[in-house]
C-alpha cells in the first residue's frame, strides 16, 4: 500500500507554519493592534488596582529591555519609559491592552549600586504581588542574550517557583549577537530550565530594535488573554 511518506510530510510541516500557528500569529497581531493605555504606577501593594483582567508581568535585570519590549509589542515607542539608567522603573507599571490583557512592567533587579533599602522595598513589592495576584497568568523573565542567566535571574525564578507563578524566558537584544551564539545561549538556558518547577519550556528570542521574535511573542501572549480558550 502506498501513501504519503510520514517523514516527508512532517518535514513539509516544519518548513511552513501550520494552520494553527498561522492563526495564532494573526490573533497576536490583532490583539496587539488594539489600543494600549497606561493605567497606573503601583509603588506599594495597597495601590494594586482591582483585578479585572488576566495579567502578564515582565520581569528582568535592570536595563535588560523590559520597557523596550512592551513598546515593541504594542508598536508604541513611548508607551513605557525606557532609559540608559539602570533602575529607572521603580513601580509596577500597569498597561491595559484593549480590555483583553494587562501588561505589567516590573521594576528591574540586579544592579550593583542599589542601596539596601531599595532592594528591600523591591522584594516586598514584587514578592507580595507575585504571591497574591490570582489574575497573574504568567511572568515573562527577560534575559539579555549576550549574557544568559545570571544569579539574580536564578533568584527571581526561585521566587516565582515558590509563588507558583508560571514563567517563560524571553531572550532580549538578539540583534547584538550572531545567530550561532543566540542558538547556543538558547540551548544552555533551556537545559537549565528543565530542572525548574514552574518554568514554561519554550524560550523566545527577541529584538525590540529589529522586531525579531515579536510576532511569535505576541502569539504566545494571546493564549493568556481574555476570551482566549484555556
Ligand atoms: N540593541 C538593542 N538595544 C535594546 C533592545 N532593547 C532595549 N535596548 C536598550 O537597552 C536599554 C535599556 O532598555 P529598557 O527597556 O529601558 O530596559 P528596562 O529593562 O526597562 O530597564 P529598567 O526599567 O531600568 O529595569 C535602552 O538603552 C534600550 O534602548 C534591543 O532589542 N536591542
Ligand atoms: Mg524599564
Amino acid at each position: 500500500m502506498s501513501g504519503p511518506d510520514p517523514e516527508q510530510a512532517s518535514l513539509v510541516e516544519a518548513a511552513q507554519p501550520s494552520h494553527e500557528q498561522a492563526s495564532l500569529l494573526e490573533a497576536g497581531r490583532l490583539l496587539f493592534a488594539r489600543e494600549c493605555t497606561f493605567m497606573l504606577g503601583v509603588a506599594a501593594l495597597s495601590g494594586l488596582p482591582a483585578a479585572r483582567l488576566p495579567e502578564v508581568a515582565f520581569a528582568g535585570r535592570s536595563n535588560v529591555g523590559k520597557s523596550s519590549l512592551i513598546n515593541a509589542l504594542t508598536g508604541r515607542n513611548t508607551l513605557a519609559r525606557t532609559s540608559n539608567t539602570p533602575g529607572r522603573t521603580q513601580e509596577l507599571n500597569y498597561f491595559d491592552l484593549g480590555g483583553r490583557l494587562v501588561l505589567v512592567d516590573m521594576p528591574g533587579y540586579g544592579f550593583a549600586s542599589a542601596p539596601k533599602g531599595l532592594v528591600e522595598k523591591w522584594t516586598r513589592l514584587v514578592n507580595g504581588f507575585l504571591k497574591g495576584r490570582a489574575v497573574l497568568r504568567r511572568a515573562i523573565v527577560l534575559v539579555d542574550s549576550r549574557h544568559g542567566l545570571k544569579d539574580s535571574d536564578r533568584d527571581m525564578m526561585a521566587m516565582l517557583d515558590k509563588a507558583a507563578v508560571v514563567y517563560q524566558v524571553v531572550l532580549t537584544k538578539a540583534d547584538k549577537i550572531k545567530p550561532a551564539e543566540l542558538e547556543s545561549v538558547r540551548e544552555r538556558t533551556a537545559a537549565e530550565l528543565k530542572s525548574r518547577v514552574a518554568a514554561h519550556p519554550v524560550i523566545i528570542a527577541t529584538s525590540s530594535e529589529t522586531g525579531f521574535g515579536i510576532p511569535e511573542l505576541r502569539a504566545e501572549l494571546t493564549t493568556l488573554s481574555q476570551g482566549a480558550s484555556p
